[in-house]
């Protein structure tokens, strides 16, 4: 068990010996009550109440939680059964086989850039991007998370309809230019943590994509900004997190706020979480939908380029601030 998890202690002595100057990950959060958004209502007469819901959490938090999602337990289950499988394997497997049949380099851990312990991620990563086969998955781990991404998928799409229907916007954007090449699957475990005083399980940081759709287990450690403080968000079995990323941020002219969040490490609990990231292709244009905007205009690979730029000149992301108009 224990060379499953990466050496994140050895890599990161250098950085680790240095007394952090970081505030305390647990020592500043209060507990939020993150809206909590329930999506039977849409087959309801409380429709229209529901979407509004939806886009008020969006501008005021950019984080909900939603409940009635359609995503089944059972389906749930077995992607937590693989993902924990997934990890299991030896260290030296993850970073030398490829999973399944997805891309080499899907494989993460700790954060290579980091040059102090603010930049590190006390945790370890599958990227897996969402190009699922012609056929049918014959194996059944790569059918399960398949299976899964669809359901996110679809669940991610209807979201930024509404989200898009609420400001006015009647248009197929979204359905357009977010194909499945780029939106990908994100398996994070975050190995218990002996020195959980001094790093984050991931580091602060925005989304750069659309939305995101996470299923955390019950351990807990997430953490919102909201109001210029930290909140963290108490596990709910039955619903997933939705929350805004950048280029929704851009799309709605900042009505829809990406917003700072992180995870806190934990001294003795391993945790799992999947997130579903809806991104469009790298070519699509990222453009307010409302003038005057706020953003330049923009590529997606053009994001993309400038946030891995700024990673690996200065440490972390700026992101957004960049395109500003
Ligand atoms: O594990 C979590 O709760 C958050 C994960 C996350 O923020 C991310 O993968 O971007
Ligand atoms: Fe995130």
């Amino acid at each position: 068990m224990t060379d499953s998890n990466p050496p994140l202690f050895s890599k990161y002595k250098a950085l680790l010996d240095i007394r952090p100057s970081i505030d305390y990950p647990t020592a500043v959060a209060d507990e939020c009550n993150l809206p909590l958004i329930d999506l039977s209502s849409l087959r309801t007469d409380k429709a229209r109440a529901c979407k509004r819901a939806i886009a008020v959490a969006a501008s005021e938090w950019g984080f909900f939680q939603l409940v009635n999602h359609g995503i089944s337990r059972e389906l749930q289950d077995r992607i937590r059964a693989v993902q924990v499988d997934i990890f299991q394997h030896p260290f030296a497997w993850k970073t030398t086989e490829r999973l399944l049949d997805f891309s080499n380099g899907s494989y993460r851990w700790g954060t290579p850039t980091a040059t102090s312990l603010p930049q590190l991620s006390w945790s370890e990563a599958y990227h897996l991007p969402l190009t699922p086969s012609a056929v049918e998955a014959k194996d059944s781990t790569r059918h399960t998370i398949e299976e899964f991404a669809v359901a996110m998928s679809r669940l991610a799409h209807q979201l930024a309809q509404i989200l898009a229907e609420e400001l006015g916007y009647e248009g197929g954007y979204f359905k357009e230019s977010c194909n499945c090449d780029t939106c990908y699957l994100r398996l994070n475990h975050y190995p218990p943590c002996a020195v959980s005083g001094q790093v984050f399980g991931l580091t602060q940081h925005t989304d750069s994509d659309f939305l995101t759709v996470l299923f955390q287990d019950q351990v807990g450690g997430l953490q919102l900004m909201k109001g210029g403080r930290w909140n963290s968000v108490k596990p709910n079995l039955d619903a997933l997190i939705i929350n805004i990323g950048d280029l929704f941020q851009a799309w709605s002219n900042g009505v829809y706020k990406s917003v700072e969040h992180r995870v806190v490490a934990n001294p003795k609990l391993e945790r799992f979480s999947v997130a579903y990231f809806l991104c469009p292709s790298y070519d699509t244009m990222v453009q307010s939908y409302a003038n005057p905007s706020i953003y330049k205009t923009f590529t997606f690979g053009e994001y993309r380029q400038k946030v891995m730029e700024d990673v690996k000149l200065i440490g972390t992301k700026v992101g957004l601030p960049r395109f500003l108009a």
